[in-house]
Protein backbone atom coordinates (compact mmCIF):
# COMPACT_ATOMS: atom_id res chain seq x y z
CA UNK A 1 0.00 0.00 0.00
CA UNK A 2 1.48 3.68 -0.92
CA UNK A 3 2.33 5.48 2.12
CA UNK A 4 1.35 8.88 0.37
CA UNK A 5 -2.30 7.56 -0.64
CA UNK A 6 -3.19 6.47 2.77
CA UNK A 7 -1.61 9.65 3.84
CA UNK A 8 -4.40 11.84 2.21
CA UNK A 9 -7.29 9.31 2.57
CA UNK A 10 -10.06 11.10 5.12
CA UNK A 11 -8.34 14.30 4.33
CA UNK A 12 -9.78 18.14 3.33
CA UNK A 13 -7.85 19.84 0.86
CA UNK A 14 -8.27 22.88 -0.75
CA UNK A 15 -6.86 23.21 -4.50
CA UNK A 16 -6.85 26.67 -6.12
CA UNK A 17 -6.46 26.44 -9.93
CA UNK A 18 -8.40 23.32 -10.00
CA UNK A 19 -9.71 24.31 -13.16
CA UNK A 20 -6.50 24.69 -15.11
CA UNK A 21 -4.09 22.34 -16.81
CA UNK A 22 -2.40 21.57 -13.88
CA UNK A 23 -5.21 21.52 -10.86
CA UNK A 24 -7.15 19.19 -13.22
CA UNK A 25 -4.70 16.06 -13.26
CA UNK A 26 -3.85 16.79 -9.50
CA UNK A 27 -7.81 16.75 -8.77
CA UNK A 28 -7.57 13.54 -11.00
CA UNK A 29 -4.72 11.45 -9.25
CA UNK A 30 -6.06 12.54 -5.88
CA UNK A 31 -9.46 10.86 -6.69
CA UNK A 32 -7.74 7.90 -8.21
CA UNK A 33 -5.12 6.98 -5.65
CA UNK A 34 -6.81 8.02 -2.37
CA UNK A 35 -10.75 8.04 -2.94
CA UNK A 36 -11.26 7.62 0.44
CA UNK A 37 -10.25 11.31 0.79
CA UNK A 38 -12.93 13.57 2.57
CA UNK A 39 -13.14 16.35 0.14
CA UNK A 40 -11.70 18.64 -2.16
CA UNK A 41 -12.46 21.94 -2.29
CA UNK A 42 -11.89 24.16 -5.16
CA UNK A 43 -11.92 27.52 -5.51
CA UNK A 44 -14.11 28.35 -8.87
CA UNK A 45 -14.92 31.14 -10.86
CA UNK A 46 -18.15 31.39 -13.32
CA UNK A 47 -16.17 31.33 -17.33
CA UNK A 48 -17.50 31.60 -20.15
CA UNK A 49 -21.24 31.36 -19.01
CA UNK A 50 -20.67 28.28 -17.41
CA UNK A 51 -21.47 28.50 -13.85
CA UNK A 52 -19.15 26.85 -10.74
CA UNK A 53 -21.29 23.79 -11.40
CA UNK A 54 -21.83 23.52 -14.61
CA UNK A 55 -17.64 24.05 -14.89
CA UNK A 56 -17.55 20.97 -12.31
CA UNK A 57 -19.78 18.93 -14.13
CA UNK A 58 -17.54 19.53 -17.30
CA UNK A 59 -14.38 18.16 -16.22
CA UNK A 60 -15.94 15.43 -13.85
CA UNK A 61 -16.86 14.13 -16.76
CA UNK A 62 -14.47 14.69 -19.05
CA UNK A 63 -11.73 11.81 -20.65
CA UNK A 64 -9.58 12.80 -18.23
CA UNK A 65 -11.46 11.56 -15.11
CA UNK A 66 -12.86 8.43 -16.67
CA UNK A 67 -10.79 6.32 -14.43
CA UNK A 68 -11.99 8.01 -11.52
CA UNK A 69 -15.23 7.04 -12.16
CA UNK A 70 -14.36 3.50 -11.80
CA UNK A 71 -12.50 3.89 -8.52
CA UNK A 72 -14.69 6.69 -7.16
CA UNK A 73 -18.42 6.73 -8.09
CA UNK A 74 -18.92 9.39 -5.16
CA UNK A 75 -16.53 11.83 -6.59
CA UNK A 76 -18.84 14.43 -7.38
CA UNK A 77 -19.90 14.34 -3.78
CA UNK A 78 -16.29 14.49 -2.78
CA UNK A 79 -15.47 17.82 -4.56
CA UNK A 80 -16.60 21.15 -3.09
CA UNK A 81 -16.82 24.07 -5.51
CA UNK A 82 -16.37 27.42 -3.41
CA UNK A 83 -17.38 30.34 -5.46
CA UNK A 84 -14.12 32.43 -5.32
CA UNK A 85 -12.23 34.99 -7.88
CA UNK A 86 -8.28 35.49 -6.65
CA UNK A 87 -8.86 39.55 -8.56
CA UNK A 88 -11.34 40.63 -6.00
CA UNK A 89 -9.93 41.66 -2.00
CA UNK A 90 -10.53 38.32 0.21
CA UNK A 91 -10.70 36.29 -2.94
CA UNK A 92 -14.44 37.23 -2.99
CA UNK A 93 -15.29 33.78 -0.70
CA UNK A 94 -18.39 34.05 1.04
CA UNK A 95 -18.30 34.02 5.09
CA UNK A 96 -19.54 30.47 5.26
CA UNK A 97 -17.30 29.02 2.62
CA UNK A 98 -14.77 30.85 4.18
CA UNK A 99 -15.83 29.41 8.09
CA UNK A 100 -16.22 26.24 6.48
CA UNK A 101 -12.57 26.26 4.63
CA UNK A 102 -10.63 27.85 7.81
CA UNK A 103 -12.24 25.02 9.90
CA UNK A 104 -11.91 21.89 8.08
CA UNK A 105 -8.97 22.49 5.50
CA UNK A 106 -5.73 19.45 6.25
CA UNK A 107 -3.73 20.46 2.91
CA UNK A 108 -3.31 23.45 0.45
CA UNK A 109 -2.01 22.98 -3.14
CA UNK A 110 -2.23 26.34 -4.52
CA UNK A 111 -2.02 26.44 -8.36
CA UNK A 112 -4.29 29.65 -9.25
CA UNK A 113 -2.00 32.26 -11.26
CA UNK A 114 -1.76 33.92 -14.38
CA UNK A 115 0.58 32.05 -16.43
CA UNK A 116 0.16 35.25 -19.11
CA UNK A 117 3.33 36.70 -20.50
CA UNK A 118 1.81 39.83 -21.65
CA UNK A 119 -0.26 40.27 -18.06
CA UNK A 120 0.17 44.03 -17.13
CA UNK A 121 2.13 44.35 -13.99
CA UNK A 122 -0.83 45.48 -11.85
CA UNK A 123 -2.87 41.89 -12.97
CA UNK A 124 -0.03 39.41 -12.65
CA UNK A 125 0.73 41.18 -9.14
CA UNK A 126 -2.70 40.92 -8.13
CA UNK A 127 -2.85 37.31 -9.35
CA UNK A 128 0.37 35.88 -8.41
CA UNK A 129 1.55 37.78 -5.21
CA UNK A 130 -1.69 39.67 -3.35
CA UNK A 131 -4.08 36.66 -3.86
CA UNK A 132 -0.85 34.42 -2.24
CA UNK A 133 -0.51 36.95 0.25
CA UNK A 134 -4.42 36.92 0.48
CA UNK A 135 -4.45 32.53 0.73
CA UNK A 136 -1.32 32.87 3.22
CA UNK A 137 -3.78 34.57 5.56
CA UNK A 138 -6.60 32.32 5.39
CA UNK A 139 -3.85 29.78 6.38
CA UNK A 140 -2.56 30.90 9.13
CA UNK A 141 -5.81 30.59 10.84
CA UNK A 142 -6.63 26.84 9.75
CA UNK A 143 -6.23 24.75 13.21
CA UNK A 144 -6.08 21.43 11.21
CA UNK A 145 -3.57 22.63 8.45
CA UNK A 146 -0.92 20.23 7.53
CA UNK A 147 1.24 21.34 4.43
CA UNK A 148 0.73 25.11 2.48
CA UNK A 149 2.11 23.47 -1.03
CA UNK A 150 3.14 26.50 -3.38
CA UNK A 151 3.58 26.28 -7.27
CA UNK A 152 5.80 29.05 -8.57
CA UNK A 153 8.04 28.27 -11.71
CA UNK A 154 11.40 26.89 -12.67
CA UNK A 155 11.92 29.99 -14.30
CA UNK A 156 11.20 32.73 -11.65
CA UNK A 157 14.68 33.23 -11.85
CA UNK A 158 15.60 32.67 -15.58
CA UNK A 159 17.62 36.38 -15.06
CA UNK A 160 20.11 33.24 -13.92
CA UNK A 161 22.09 30.70 -15.53
CA UNK A 162 21.98 28.01 -12.49
CA UNK A 163 19.56 28.06 -10.42
CA UNK A 164 19.51 26.70 -6.94
CA UNK A 165 16.39 25.18 -4.96
CA UNK A 166 16.76 28.61 -2.82
CA UNK A 167 14.42 31.46 -3.16
CA UNK A 168 16.40 34.35 -4.75
CA UNK A 169 15.28 38.00 -3.01
CA UNK A 170 13.88 40.07 -5.70
CA UNK A 171 15.38 44.14 -5.25
CA UNK A 172 11.65 45.21 -4.06
CA UNK A 173 9.85 43.85 -1.47
CA UNK A 174 7.17 42.42 -2.10
CA UNK A 175 4.80 44.01 -0.11
CA UNK A 176 6.10 47.50 -1.36
CA UNK A 177 4.99 46.07 -4.97
CA UNK A 178 1.23 45.06 -3.50
CA UNK A 179 0.81 48.23 -1.56
CA UNK A 180 2.32 50.24 -4.50
CA UNK A 181 -0.39 48.79 -7.01
CA UNK A 182 -2.57 50.08 -4.71
CA UNK A 183 -2.36 53.91 -5.85
CA UNK A 184 -0.08 54.11 -8.91
CA UNK A 185 -2.11 54.60 -12.24
CA UNK A 186 -1.76 52.54 -14.81
CA UNK A 187 0.88 54.49 -17.07
CA UNK A 188 3.54 54.72 -14.17
CA UNK A 189 3.14 51.08 -13.66
CA UNK A 190 3.49 50.61 -16.98
CA UNK A 191 6.87 52.95 -16.92
CA UNK A 192 8.50 51.30 -14.01
CA UNK A 193 7.70 47.55 -14.90
CA UNK A 194 10.75 47.39 -17.24
CA UNK A 195 12.73 48.24 -14.17
CA UNK A 196 11.35 46.34 -11.67
CA UNK A 197 11.76 43.07 -14.28
CA UNK A 198 15.05 43.85 -15.07
CA UNK A 199 16.87 40.67 -16.36
CA UNK A 200 13.79 38.88 -16.54
CA UNK A 201 11.94 38.46 -20.04
CA UNK A 202 7.65 39.15 -18.53
CA UNK A 203 5.91 40.12 -15.96
CA UNK A 204 4.97 36.03 -15.60
CA UNK A 205 8.41 34.98 -14.04
CA UNK A 206 8.68 38.59 -12.26
CA UNK A 207 5.58 38.09 -9.75
CA UNK A 208 6.05 34.53 -9.66
CA UNK A 209 9.36 35.31 -8.26
CA UNK A 210 7.53 37.58 -5.63
CA UNK A 211 5.05 35.25 -4.70
CA UNK A 212 7.90 32.85 -3.71
CA UNK A 213 9.29 35.93 -1.10
CA UNK A 214 6.29 36.38 -0.06
CA UNK A 215 5.69 32.44 1.10
CA UNK A 216 8.97 32.39 2.66
CA UNK A 217 7.96 35.81 4.08
CA UNK A 218 4.64 35.42 5.44
CA UNK A 219 4.55 31.22 5.47
CA UNK A 220 5.28 32.17 9.45
CA UNK A 221 4.35 28.67 11.39
CA UNK A 222 2.91 27.06 8.50
CA UNK A 223 4.22 23.99 6.79
CA UNK A 224 5.17 25.46 3.46
CA UNK A 225 6.89 23.86 0.12
CA UNK A 226 7.26 25.66 -3.00
CA UNK A 227 7.91 23.37 -6.43
CA UNK A 228 9.44 24.69 -9.45
CA UNK A 229 8.09 22.76 -12.83
CA UNK A 230 9.92 24.13 -15.91
CA UNK A 231 7.92 23.44 -18.67
CA UNK A 232 4.99 21.20 -18.38
CA UNK A 233 3.88 19.45 -21.13
CA UNK A 234 1.37 16.78 -22.05
CA UNK A 235 0.63 13.46 -19.57
CA UNK A 236 3.72 10.89 -19.62
CA UNK A 237 2.20 8.21 -18.54
CA UNK A 238 -1.99 8.44 -16.37
CA UNK A 239 -4.00 8.43 -16.27
CA UNK A 240 -3.13 7.93 -20.04
CA UNK A 241 -0.60 9.42 -22.64
CA UNK A 242 -1.21 12.80 -24.23
CA UNK A 243 -3.30 14.18 -22.30
CA UNK A 244 -3.21 18.18 -22.69
CA UNK A 245 -5.98 21.19 -22.80
CA UNK A 246 -4.31 23.95 -23.52
CA UNK A 247 -2.34 26.44 -26.02
CA UNK A 248 0.19 27.15 -23.18
CA UNK A 249 3.99 26.36 -24.42
CA UNK A 250 4.67 23.92 -26.65
CA UNK A 251 1.27 22.72 -27.51
CA UNK A 252 -0.19 26.02 -28.89
CA UNK A 253 3.03 25.57 -31.26
CA UNK A 254 2.80 22.34 -32.07
CA UNK A 255 -1.08 23.41 -32.85
CA UNK A 256 0.76 25.90 -35.47
CA UNK A 257 3.08 23.52 -36.72
CA UNK A 258 0.78 20.67 -37.34
CA UNK A 259 -2.03 23.13 -39.39
CA UNK A 260 0.88 24.28 -41.24
CA UNK A 261 0.74 28.15 -39.95
CA UNK A 262 4.36 27.90 -38.52
CA UNK A 263 7.22 27.38 -40.81
CA UNK A 264 10.17 28.68 -39.11
CA UNK A 265 11.17 29.62 -35.39
CA UNK A 266 13.85 31.08 -34.04
CA UNK A 267 15.41 28.91 -31.79
CA UNK A 268 18.41 27.14 -30.27
CA UNK A 269 18.51 23.73 -31.08
CA UNK A 270 20.70 22.48 -29.35
CA UNK A 271 19.26 24.37 -26.35
CA UNK A 272 17.75 21.87 -23.79
CA UNK A 273 14.19 22.05 -24.07
CA UNK A 274 13.37 20.98 -20.04
CA UNK A 275 10.16 19.98 -20.77
CA UNK A 276 8.25 18.02 -17.78
CA UNK A 277 5.28 15.59 -17.98
CA UNK A 278 1.97 17.20 -16.55
CA UNK A 279 1.58 13.50 -14.25
CA UNK A 280 5.34 13.80 -13.19
CA UNK A 281 4.54 17.26 -11.90
CA UNK A 282 1.43 16.13 -9.45
CA UNK A 283 3.38 13.20 -8.57
CA UNK A 284 5.77 14.84 -6.80
CA UNK A 285 3.23 17.66 -5.95
CA UNK A 286 1.48 15.22 -4.10
CA UNK A 287 4.71 13.72 -2.58
CA UNK A 288 6.18 17.16 -1.72
CA UNK A 289 2.60 17.56 0.42
CA UNK A 290 3.19 14.49 2.11
CA UNK A 291 6.69 14.86 3.39
CA UNK A 292 6.29 18.22 4.13
CA UNK A 293 2.99 17.59 6.36
CA UNK A 294 4.59 14.24 8.10
CA UNK A 295 8.46 15.70 8.15
CA UNK A 296 7.94 19.41 8.89
CA UNK A 297 11.07 20.10 7.42
CA UNK A 298 12.19 23.75 8.30
CA UNK A 299 13.62 25.93 6.67
CA UNK A 300 10.90 25.46 3.59
CA UNK A 301 12.09 23.38 0.60
CA UNK A 302 12.10 24.29 -2.73
CA UNK A 303 12.06 21.72 -5.23
CA UNK A 304 12.79 21.84 -9.02
CA UNK A 305 10.24 19.86 -11.04
CA UNK A 306 12.66 19.96 -14.09
CA UNK A 307 14.08 17.32 -16.63
CA UNK A 308 17.44 19.35 -18.45
CA UNK A 309 19.97 17.60 -15.79
CA UNK A 310 18.35 14.23 -15.20
CA UNK A 311 17.49 13.42 -18.77
CA UNK A 312 18.49 16.32 -20.99
CA UNK A 313 16.76 17.11 -24.73
CA UNK A 314 17.47 19.17 -26.85
CA UNK A 315 14.78 21.45 -29.00
CA UNK A 316 16.35 20.34 -32.40
CA UNK A 317 15.75 16.75 -31.82
CA UNK A 318 12.18 17.65 -30.45
CA UNK A 319 11.55 19.46 -33.27
CA UNK A 320 12.35 16.88 -35.78
CA UNK A 321 10.39 14.22 -33.35
CA UNK A 322 7.45 16.97 -33.81
CA UNK A 323 7.72 16.75 -37.44
CA UNK A 324 8.15 13.28 -37.94
CA UNK A 325 4.64 12.58 -35.68
CA UNK A 326 3.01 15.14 -38.27
CA UNK A 327 4.11 12.77 -41.14
CA UNK A 328 2.53 9.95 -38.90
CA UNK A 329 -0.49 11.76 -37.55
CA UNK A 330 -1.56 14.61 -39.84
CA UNK A 331 -3.75 17.53 -38.36
CA UNK A 332 -7.11 18.09 -40.50
CA UNK A 333 -7.47 21.35 -42.71
CA UNK A 334 -4.10 22.23 -42.66
CA UNK A 335 -2.89 25.09 -44.33
CA UNK A 336 -0.16 24.14 -45.61
CA UNK A 337 2.11 21.15 -45.57
CA UNK A 338 3.54 20.88 -42.24
CA UNK A 339 7.36 22.19 -42.66
CA UNK A 340 8.76 24.38 -40.10
CA UNK A 341 12.72 24.49 -39.16
CA UNK A 342 14.77 26.72 -36.51
CA UNK A 343 16.21 30.00 -37.53
CA UNK A 344 18.81 30.82 -35.64
CA UNK A 345 19.63 34.80 -36.12
CA UNK A 346 17.22 37.55 -36.05
CA UNK A 347 17.85 38.76 -40.14
CA UNK A 348 17.13 35.38 -41.15
CA UNK A 349 13.71 35.02 -39.27
CA UNK A 350 12.89 38.83 -40.29
CA UNK A 351 13.22 37.02 -43.88
CA UNK A 352 11.71 33.83 -43.19
CA UNK A 353 8.59 35.83 -41.20
CA UNK A 354 8.20 38.10 -44.07
CA UNK A 355 8.38 35.46 -46.67
CA UNK A 356 6.78 32.43 -45.05
CA UNK A 357 4.53 34.22 -42.85
CA UNK A 358 3.28 37.47 -43.53
CA UNK A 359 3.22 37.22 -47.19
CA UNK A 360 1.43 34.06 -47.54
CA UNK A 361 -1.19 35.12 -45.00
CA UNK A 362 -1.90 38.65 -47.12
CA UNK A 363 -2.11 36.54 -49.90
CA UNK A 364 -4.37 33.66 -48.32
CA UNK A 365 -6.61 36.99 -47.51
CA UNK A 366 -6.85 38.66 -50.68
CA UNK A 367 -8.23 35.37 -52.10
CA UNK A 368 -10.82 35.50 -49.35
CA UNK A 369 -11.86 38.76 -50.29
CA UNK A 370 -11.98 37.64 -54.13
CA UNK A 371 -14.06 35.25 -53.08
CA UNK A 372 -16.29 37.18 -50.70
CA UNK A 373 -15.29 36.27 -47.51
CA UNK A 374 -13.88 37.77 -44.80
CA UNK A 375 -9.97 37.77 -44.19
CA UNK A 376 -8.89 36.53 -41.72
CA UNK A 377 -5.15 34.95 -41.73
CA UNK A 378 -2.97 37.71 -41.53
CA UNK A 379 -4.65 38.92 -37.86
CA UNK A 380 -4.11 35.09 -36.60
CA UNK A 381 -0.52 34.92 -38.26
CA UNK A 382 0.43 38.37 -36.34
CA UNK A 383 -1.02 36.95 -33.16
CA UNK A 384 1.03 33.40 -34.00
CA UNK A 385 3.99 35.71 -34.41
CA UNK A 386 3.32 37.77 -31.15
CA UNK A 387 3.25 34.31 -29.06
CA UNK A 388 6.55 33.27 -30.65
CA UNK A 389 8.13 36.54 -29.83
CA UNK A 390 7.04 35.84 -26.09
CA UNK A 391 8.17 31.97 -26.22
CA UNK A 392 11.78 32.52 -28.69
CA UNK A 393 13.29 33.94 -24.95
CA UNK A 394 12.88 30.22 -23.77
CA UNK A 395 14.30 28.67 -26.58
CA UNK A 396 16.90 30.05 -27.51
CA UNK A 397 19.34 29.52 -24.25
CA UNK A 398 19.24 26.64 -21.61
CA UNK A 399 19.50 26.89 -17.85
CA UNK A 400 20.48 24.69 -15.20
CA UNK A 401 18.69 23.80 -12.02
CA UNK A 402 19.69 21.62 -9.30
CA UNK A 403 17.36 19.06 -7.88
CA UNK A 404 18.95 18.10 -4.38
CA UNK A 405 15.70 18.31 -2.70
CA UNK A 406 13.38 16.45 -5.25
CA UNK A 407 16.25 13.71 -5.78
CA UNK A 408 16.40 13.72 -1.77
CA UNK A 409 12.39 13.52 -1.36
CA UNK A 410 13.02 10.51 -4.10
CA UNK A 411 15.18 8.70 -1.54
CA UNK A 412 12.21 9.11 1.48
CA UNK A 413 9.79 7.20 -0.81
CA UNK A 414 9.17 3.58 -0.31
CA UNK A 415 9.17 1.68 -3.56
CA UNK A 416 5.74 1.29 -3.22
CA UNK A 417 5.37 5.23 -3.31
CA UNK A 418 8.29 5.55 -6.59
CA UNK A 419 6.25 3.76 -8.64
CA UNK A 420 2.58 5.24 -7.64
CA UNK A 421 3.73 8.57 -7.43
CA UNK A 422 6.53 8.43 -9.93
CA UNK A 423 8.70 11.27 -10.65
CA UNK A 424 11.76 9.59 -12.19
CA UNK A 425 12.08 11.47 -15.16
CA UNK A 426 15.60 9.46 -16.03
CA UNK A 427 12.97 7.02 -17.04
CA UNK A 428 11.62 9.30 -19.55
CA UNK A 429 11.78 8.59 -23.55
CA UNK A 430 11.43 11.78 -25.25
CA UNK A 431 11.04 10.43 -28.90
CA UNK A 432 8.10 8.22 -27.91
CA UNK A 433 6.93 10.91 -25.22
CA UNK A 434 6.75 13.82 -28.32
CA UNK A 435 4.79 11.17 -30.55
CA UNK A 436 2.54 10.70 -27.78
CA UNK A 437 2.25 14.82 -26.87
CA UNK A 438 1.64 15.60 -30.86
CA UNK A 439 -1.15 12.70 -30.70
CA UNK A 440 -2.40 13.93 -27.83
CA UNK A 441 -2.83 17.82 -29.32
CA UNK A 442 -4.64 16.14 -32.52
CA UNK A 443 -7.10 14.04 -29.71
CA UNK A 444 -7.89 16.21 -27.18
CA UNK A 445 -7.31 19.96 -28.24
CA UNK A 446 -8.06 19.72 -31.72
CA UNK A 447 -10.72 17.46 -31.39
CA UNK A 448 -9.81 15.56 -34.79
CA UNK A 449 -10.82 11.80 -35.16
CA UNK A 450 -7.47 9.46 -35.59
CA UNK A 451 -10.42 8.07 -38.28
CA UNK A 452 -9.73 11.14 -40.48
CA UNK A 453 -6.27 10.64 -41.03
CA UNK A 454 -6.76 9.41 -44.35
CA UNK A 455 -8.61 12.08 -45.41
CA UNK A 456 -5.92 14.71 -43.57
CA UNK A 457 -3.42 12.80 -46.17
CA UNK A 458 -5.30 13.42 -49.49
CA UNK A 459 -5.59 16.90 -47.88
CA UNK A 460 -2.03 17.00 -47.70
CA UNK A 461 -1.57 16.02 -51.35
CA UNK A 462 -3.30 18.24 -52.41
CA UNK A 463 -1.62 21.17 -50.81
CA UNK A 464 1.28 19.67 -52.30
CA UNK A 465 0.15 19.98 -55.88
CA UNK A 466 -1.32 23.26 -55.41
CA UNK A 467 2.31 24.14 -53.93
CA UNK A 468 4.32 22.80 -57.14
CA UNK A 469 1.46 24.60 -58.81
CA UNK A 470 2.37 28.19 -57.72
CA UNK A 471 6.11 27.71 -57.32
CA UNK A 472 6.25 26.87 -61.17
CA UNK A 473 3.24 29.81 -62.01
CA UNK A 474 5.63 32.07 -60.05
CA UNK A 475 8.89 31.05 -61.75
CA UNK A 476 7.12 31.64 -65.46
CA UNK A 477 6.13 35.02 -63.90
CA UNK A 478 9.01 36.00 -62.96
CA UNK A 479 10.99 34.65 -65.66
CA UNK A 480 9.01 35.83 -68.41
CA UNK A 481 9.39 39.51 -66.31
CA UNK A 482 13.02 39.24 -66.79
CA UNK A 483 12.73 38.05 -70.44
CA UNK A 484 10.76 41.22 -71.12
CA UNK A 485 13.03 43.13 -69.29
CA UNK A 486 16.40 42.18 -69.56
CA UNK A 487 18.91 41.48 -72.33
CA UNK A 488 21.01 39.49 -70.86
CA UNK A 489 18.09 37.16 -69.76
CA UNK A 490 17.07 36.85 -73.07
CA UNK A 491 20.47 36.08 -73.97
CA UNK A 492 21.07 33.22 -71.40
CA UNK A 493 17.63 32.01 -72.39
CA UNK A 494 18.95 32.04 -76.48
CA UNK A 495 21.85 29.85 -75.02
CA UNK A 496 20.26 27.51 -72.92
CA UNK A 497 17.24 26.78 -75.66
CA UNK A 498 20.51 26.44 -78.57
CA UNK A 499 22.51 24.08 -76.00
CA UNK A 500 19.59 21.92 -75.54
CA UNK A 501 18.93 21.81 -79.29
CA UNK A 502 22.60 21.16 -80.17
CA UNK A 503 22.13 18.46 -77.49
CA UNK A 504 19.45 16.63 -78.30
CA UNK A 505 20.75 16.43 -82.43
CA UNK A 506 24.20 15.10 -81.44
CA UNK A 507 22.32 12.61 -79.25
CA UNK A 508 20.00 11.91 -82.92
CA UNK A 509 22.65 11.79 -84.65
CA UNK A 510 25.18 10.16 -82.44
CA UNK A 511 22.14 6.80 -82.42
CA UNK A 512 21.93 6.84 -85.64
CA UNK A 513 25.50 6.12 -86.37
CA UNK A 514 25.22 3.56 -84.15
CA UNK A 515 22.72 1.74 -86.04
C1 LIG B 1 7.49 20.14 -28.27
C2 LIG B 1 8.84 20.61 -28.67
C3 LIG B 1 9.01 21.12 -30.06
C4 LIG B 1 10.43 21.59 -30.36
C5 LIG B 1 10.68 22.76 -31.25
C6 LIG B 1 10.18 22.67 -32.67
C7 LIG B 1 10.82 23.61 -33.69
C8 LIG B 1 10.68 23.19 -35.07
C9 LIG B 1 9.32 23.46 -35.52
C10 LIG B 1 8.56 22.23 -35.52
C11 LIG B 1 7.26 22.50 -34.95
C12 LIG B 1 7.31 22.45 -33.43
C13 LIG B 1 6.33 23.31 -32.76
C14 LIG B 1 6.59 23.35 -31.25
C15 LIG B 1 7.48 24.50 -30.86
C16 LIG B 1 8.16 24.28 -29.54
C17 LIG B 1 8.60 25.51 -28.88
C18 LIG B 1 8.11 25.42 -27.46
C19 LIG B 1 8.29 26.68 -26.71
C20 LIG B 1 7.71 26.56 -25.34
C21 LIG B 1 8.26 27.57 -24.43
C22 LIG B 1 7.34 27.75 -23.24
C23 LIG B 1 8.06 28.45 -22.19
C24 LIG B 1 7.23 28.57 -20.96
C25 LIG B 1 8.15 28.85 -19.84
C26 LIG B 1 7.41 29.13 -18.57
C27 LIG B 1 6.45 28.03 -18.26
C28 LIG B 1 5.56 28.55 -17.19
O1 LIG B 1 6.00 28.63 -16.07
S1 LIG B 1 3.91 29.19 -17.46
C29 LIG B 1 3.06 28.32 -18.58
C30 LIG B 1 3.37 28.78 -19.91
N1 LIG B 1 2.64 29.97 -20.23
C31 LIG B 1 2.38 30.16 -21.47
O2 LIG B 1 2.78 29.43 -22.33
C32 LIG B 1 1.52 31.35 -21.72
C33 LIG B 1 1.85 31.84 -23.05
N2 LIG B 1 0.69 32.46 -23.62
C34 LIG B 1 0.51 33.76 -23.44
O3 LIG B 1 1.19 34.46 -22.74
C35 LIG B 1 -0.62 34.30 -24.25
O4 LIG B 1 -1.44 33.27 -24.70
C36 LIG B 1 -0.05 35.08 -25.44
C37 LIG B 1 0.40 36.42 -24.90
C38 LIG B 1 1.14 34.32 -26.02
C39 LIG B 1 -1.10 35.23 -26.51
O5 LIG B 1 -2.01 36.17 -26.00
P1 LIG B 1 -3.22 36.64 -26.95
O6 LIG B 1 -4.06 37.58 -26.19
O7 LIG B 1 -2.72 37.03 -28.30
O8 LIG B 1 -3.91 35.30 -27.19
P2 LIG B 1 -4.92 34.66 -26.18
O9 LIG B 1 -5.98 35.61 -25.75
O10 LIG B 1 -4.15 33.96 -25.10
O11 LIG B 1 -5.54 33.63 -27.15
C40 LIG B 1 -6.06 34.13 -28.38
C41 LIG B 1 -6.28 33.01 -29.24
O12 LIG B 1 -5.05 32.36 -29.55
C42 LIG B 1 -5.07 31.06 -29.02
N3 LIG B 1 -3.77 30.89 -28.36
C43 LIG B 1 -3.45 31.21 -27.09
N4 LIG B 1 -2.16 30.88 -26.83
C44 LIG B 1 -1.68 30.33 -27.96
C45 LIG B 1 -0.43 29.79 -28.34
N5 LIG B 1 0.59 29.72 -27.45
N6 LIG B 1 -0.27 29.33 -29.61
C46 LIG B 1 -1.31 29.38 -30.47
N7 LIG B 1 -2.56 29.87 -30.19
C47 LIG B 1 -2.71 30.34 -28.94
C48 LIG B 1 -6.20 31.02 -28.02
O13 LIG B 1 -6.77 29.73 -28.00
C49 LIG B 1 -7.15 32.02 -28.52
O14 LIG B 1 -7.97 31.49 -29.51
P3 LIG B 1 -9.50 32.04 -29.54
O15 LIG B 1 -10.03 31.75 -28.15
O16 LIG B 1 -10.15 31.26 -30.62
O17 LIG B 1 -9.39 33.54 -29.80
N1 LIG C 1 1.91 25.32 -17.64
C1 LIG C 1 3.20 25.42 -17.44
O1 LIG C 1 4.02 25.22 -18.33
C2 LIG C 1 3.70 25.79 -16.08
C3 LIG C 1 2.85 26.20 -15.06
N2 LIG C 1 3.39 26.51 -13.84
C4 LIG C 1 2.54 26.95 -12.74
O2 LIG C 1 1.54 25.96 -12.51
C5 LIG C 1 0.36 26.59 -12.03
C6 LIG C 1 -0.81 26.14 -12.88
O3 LIG C 1 -0.50 26.46 -14.22
P1 LIG C 1 -1.46 25.97 -15.39
O4 LIG C 1 -2.37 24.94 -14.86
O5 LIG C 1 -0.62 25.68 -16.56
O6 LIG C 1 -2.28 27.30 -15.68
P2 LIG C 1 -3.76 27.45 -16.23
O7 LIG C 1 -3.82 28.78 -16.87
O8 LIG C 1 -4.15 26.24 -16.97
O9 LIG C 1 -4.64 27.47 -14.87
C7 LIG C 1 -4.60 28.61 -14.07
C8 LIG C 1 -5.64 28.41 -12.98
O10 LIG C 1 -5.70 29.58 -12.20
C9 LIG C 1 -7.06 29.99 -12.16
N3 LIG C 1 -7.23 31.43 -12.13
C10 LIG C 1 -6.63 32.33 -12.93
N4 LIG C 1 -7.10 33.55 -12.64
C11 LIG C 1 -8.03 33.40 -11.68
C12 LIG C 1 -8.90 34.27 -10.96
N5 LIG C 1 -8.89 35.57 -11.20
N6 LIG C 1 -9.73 33.77 -10.05
C13 LIG C 1 -9.77 32.44 -9.81
N7 LIG C 1 -8.97 31.54 -10.42
C14 LIG C 1 -8.12 32.02 -11.35
C15 LIG C 1 -7.66 29.51 -13.46
O11 LIG C 1 -9.08 29.48 -13.32
P3 LIG C 1 -10.00 29.60 -14.63
O12 LIG C 1 -10.09 28.24 -15.17
O13 LIG C 1 -11.28 30.11 -14.07
O14 LIG C 1 -9.32 30.58 -15.55
C16 LIG C 1 -7.02 28.13 -13.56
O15 LIG C 1 -7.70 27.23 -12.75
C17 LIG C 1 0.61 28.09 -12.11
O16 LIG C 1 0.95 28.56 -10.82
C18 LIG C 1 1.81 28.22 -13.04
O17 LIG C 1 2.59 29.34 -12.72
C19 LIG C 1 4.73 26.44 -13.60
C20 LIG C 1 5.58 26.05 -14.59
C21 LIG C 1 5.14 25.69 -15.90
Amino acid sequence: MSMIAAFYGSKSILITGATGFLGKVLMEKLFRTSPDLKVIYILVRPKAGQTLQQRVFQILNSKLFEKVKEVCPKVHEKIKPIYADLNQKDLAISKEDMQELLSYTNIIFHCAATVRFDDPLRHAVQLNVTATQQLLFMASQMPKLEAFIHISTAYSNCNLKHIDEVVYPCSVEPKKIIESMEWLDDAIIDEITPKLIAGRPNTYTYTKALGEMLVQQEGGNLNVAIIRPSIVGATWQEPFPGWVDNLNGPSGLIVAAGKGFLRSIKATPMAVADLVPVDTVVNLTLAVGWYTAVHRPKPTLIYHCTSGTINPCNWGKMGLQVLATFEKVPFERAFRRPNADFTTNYFTASCWNAVSHRAPAIIYDFYLRLTGRKPRMTKLMNRLLRTISMLEYFINQSWEWSTYNTEMLMSELSPEDQRVFNFDVSQLNWLEYIENYVMGVKKHILKEDMAGIPEARQHLKRLRNIHYLFNTALFLIIWCLLLARSQMARNMWFFIVSFCYKFISYFRASRTLKI
